[in-house]
Parts: C-alpha cells; sequence; structure tokens
C-alpha cells in the first residue's frame, strides 16, 4: 500500500457518544502518521476470551487506542507477519487520529454468526443475537465432517425458520470437488451464499463456472483433495464427477470471497477474474475504512462488511464502513455482530445486536473493563513491539493518514 490518504474526506463530526469533546490535542498534521509515542501512549491491550472457540481462538487479543478521533483498534491475528499486520495498524490509526467518511445511515442490520458449534449448541448462539435473521454459519472445519456442517446447518434453519437467510462461511477449507458436493447437498437449505469455500481465485473460478454449467472447466476427471485436509478422507466426496446441471445461467449458489479479498496482494484480483458474486470486506485488513471503500467501488460487487472478531472498538470501524457504503453496493446484512461471541468488551454499552441492528456510533473505552481484561505483562510487550515493528513497515511505504 502506498499511502492511505484519501484527498475526497471531508471532515464528520464525532458522534455524540465518543469521549467526544476530546479535542484532537494530540492528532498530527494533517496527512502524517502520528508518532510511535503518541500511539503507545494511547494503546491498551487486552485479552477476552471467547465464549466459543472460534477459528482455533479461546482468548481474543486485541490493542485497543484512546485516540483523539475516538476509540479504535488493532488486532491482526498473532500468526500473521508484519508486512501483513501493518494494514491494521494503518487502519488503526486511521480511525484513530484521521478523518472518517461521512455515513449515509444510523443503523446496519447484522448477521447471526455461528462458530462450527455441533447441532446442539446452535439455540444457544443464536440467543446471543436477538432479531437477526440472517445467520453466517462455519463449515469445513478440521476435524469435522459435511454431515457435522449440514447437521449445524439444519439446526439454524429449524431454529431460526423458513424465511431467515442462511450463509455458509468454508474459510477455503474445500476442494473444488468437495465443494461442489457440499455445495448441493447443502442446497436443500437455500443458502444465500457460500463465502470462500475454496482457498485460490482459479478455484473460485471453476467452482463458480461448476455450479452454473453443472460441468467441470476441463470435463476432466476430477481432481485431487487436498492433501493435508482430514475430510479428504470422507467417503463420497469425489462422486460429483457429473455434478447435476443447474437450470439456466446463475449459479446453484452464489459465491463470496473473502481471504482472497483481504489476504491478496491484489484485493481486486477476484472481482476482475469473475470470481464472485459478492465480497466480504474487513476494515482492518484492507488498510482502513477510506481504502476499502476505493476497492469496494473500484470492485463493483454488492458487498458484506464483516468484521475480525474485534472489541467494539473495532466494530465500530466495521460499522463506519458499512455506513458509509453506497446502497446499490450493500449486500444485506452485515457480519459486525459478533462481540456477542465474545465474554467480555471494551466498553461499557458494547455493539451487540438490538433487533438485529447496530447503531453507527463509537462507543468509549471503559477503564474498568481495560483493566479486567489488562493482558498479562509479557503479552502487552509483544504488541508493543509489534506495533512499532508494523509503524516501521508503514513509514518504509510512505504512508499516510
Ligand atoms: O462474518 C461474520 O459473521 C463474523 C466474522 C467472521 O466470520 C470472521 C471473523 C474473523 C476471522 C475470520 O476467520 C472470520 C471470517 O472468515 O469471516
Ligand atoms: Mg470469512
Amino acid at each position: 500500500m502506498a499511502s492511505i490518504t484519501d484527498p475526497q474526506r471531508t471532515p464528520t463530526p464525532v458522534p455524540a457518544d465518543t469521549p467526544a469533546a476530546r479535542t484532537p490535542a494530540t492528532a498530527p498534521e494533517s496527512g502524517t502518521l502520528p508518532p510511535i509515542d503518541a500511539v503507545l501512549s494511547a494503546a491498551r491491550v487486552v485479552a477476552i476470551p471467547t465464549r466459543t472457540r472460534f477459528r482455533g481462538i479461546e482468548v481474543r487479543e486485541a490493542v485497543v487506542f484512546d485516540a483523539p478521533r475516538g476509540p479504535s483498534e488493532f488486532s491482526p491475528f498473532p500468526e500473521y507477519d508484519d508486512a501483513e499486520a501493518a494494514s491494521w495498524l494503518a487502519a488503526a490509526l486511521d480511525f484513530g487520529w484521521g478523518e472518517a467518511p461521512p455515513p449515509l445511515r444510523d443503523t446496519i442490520a447484522v448477521n447471526a454468526t455461528v462458530p462450527a458449534v455441533a447441532a446442539e449448541e446452535v439455540a444457544g448462539i443464536l440467543a446471543r443475537f436477538p432479531g437477526c435473521t440472517t445467520a453466517k454459519v462455519k463449515v469445513a472445519e478440521r476435524g469435522q465432517s459435511l454431515a457435522d456442517d449440514i447437521a449445524r446447518v439444519r439446526a439454524v434453519r429449524e431454529a431460526m425458520g423458513e424465511d431467515a437467510l442462511i450463509r455458509i462461511d468454508a474459510n477455503g477449507g474445500w476442494t473444488v470437488d468437495e465443494a461442489a458436493h457440499a455445495l448441493r447437498t447443502l442446497s436443500e437449505f437455500d443458502l444465500d451464499y457460500a463465502e470462500q469455500p475454496c482457498v485460490t481465485v482459479p478455484e473460485l473460478v471453476e467452482l463458480r463456472h461448476r455450479l452454473t454449467t453443472g460441468r467441470r472447466a476441463d470435463d476432466g476427471q476430477a481432481e485431487g483433495r487436498r492433501a493435508e485436509g482430514e475430510r479428504a478422507e470422507e467417503p463420497g466426496f469425489l462422486a460429483d464427477a457429473a455434478f447435476p446441471a443447474s437450470a439456466g445461467r446463475s449459479p446453484l449458489v452464489r459465491i463470496a470471497a473473502d481471504e482472497s479479498v483481504r489476504k491478496a496482494e491484489d484485493p481486486l484480483a477476484v472481482a476482475r477474474a469473475g470470481a464472485a458474486d459478492l465480497l466480504v470486506v474487513k476494515a482492518q485488513p484492507l488498510g482502513g475504512v477510506g481504502r476499502a471503500l476505493r476497492i469496494v467501488e473500484e470492485a463493483g460487487l454488492p458487498v458484506v462488511v464483516s468484521s475480525a472478531l474485534d472489541t467494539s472498538a473495532g466494530i465500530s470501524m466495521g460499522l463506519r464502513l458499512a455506513a458509509a457504503l453506497p446502497e446499490h453496493l450493500l449486500a444485506g446484512a452485515c457480519g459486525l455482530g459478533t462481540v456477542a461471541l465474545l465474554q467480555g468488551d471494551v466498553a461499557a454499552d458494547p455493539l451487540v445486536p438490538v433487533d438485529g441492528r447496530l447503531r453507527v456510533r463509537r462507543p468509549a473505552l471503559d477503564p474498568e473493563l481495560l483493566d479486567r481484561y489488562a493482558a498479562s505483562p509479557e503479552r502487552e510487550a509483544w504488541w508493543r513491539e509489534r506495533i512499532a515493528r508494523c509503524r516501521a513497515v508503514l513509514d518504509s511505504r510512505g504512508s499516510r493518514l
């Protein structure tokens, strides 16, 4: 990323519930990144247990900033390298010290997010998302089977009723063959879309082709399975060589790209390749609200704004992105209700769904909660060093607010 400058941005009033009247006394000169000392002195590191294991995580660590423009967050997953994590820092600095684009709406509908839990646990998870009429269900979890996925999706359909929209997210866990088979099987649940069913853009292209025509692009033999995939041993996964032709030209189920946007060198490649019907966009990995907006506008595909399992500080960044999107590009409920999956939060009035929606706001950080969830001194030091290294990466890229 050469720059996170957005000359189009106009100053926006800080929403009422921010620690507001805080003048941007420490705000940097327009465009310049805030000094590292100011960034570190605004930082608090928290470690918040999840209610249920989610993408292998049982404790969510995050840095939250008590920044001049309001709370902000830096929470790349620990395994990400500095080059990738630097974009998350750009986003945090942009939201905490820069100007956010003006919101076009006051509330955002959100989906319930259902981790890869046993079917019996589904109702308990959904109860944390009151009023949500869309659910996103994790599937293709390592060590589980398609039968587990079907049982989980069925439990969601039974709990939410026929009118609910159900999406699935495979996090790239399937080969093309596995995905084609799984999506045909899951089509009885009338899915809204399937998020990142396979890892690569060519795989997504092939899958979309197959879901549209019922045939393989090369009309050849079944491809090999993902070598390390435990699910690969499941009988019947290759029984799809003659995938039944779908009627007409629309795919059996829409394909959404997530990792192919947020982890790609070129976040627009997936749209250019015609590999997805819609995009899932996240403000932190894409370098901030302004940059994500530009990517969405260039891609020209409908989007769902989603969380990175952030605290309310990071969720407010995602909300601001969702609130700034042109209406025709917003593809339904956003994946921003995930504070409900955490055991606690950094705000006394957290951004959890009410009547299936979140109000667009930046809740203040609560000092008592920051103390309660403070990370250990070792983890605190690790995150502070990470911030300094990522900040150096941004300097080397010539990044600006
Ligand atoms: O989109 C949602 O409903 C919630 C957010 C979500 O699913 C994710 C958050 C954080 C990490 C990701 O593995 C995961 C995703 O893949 O979309
Ligand atoms: Mg996803």
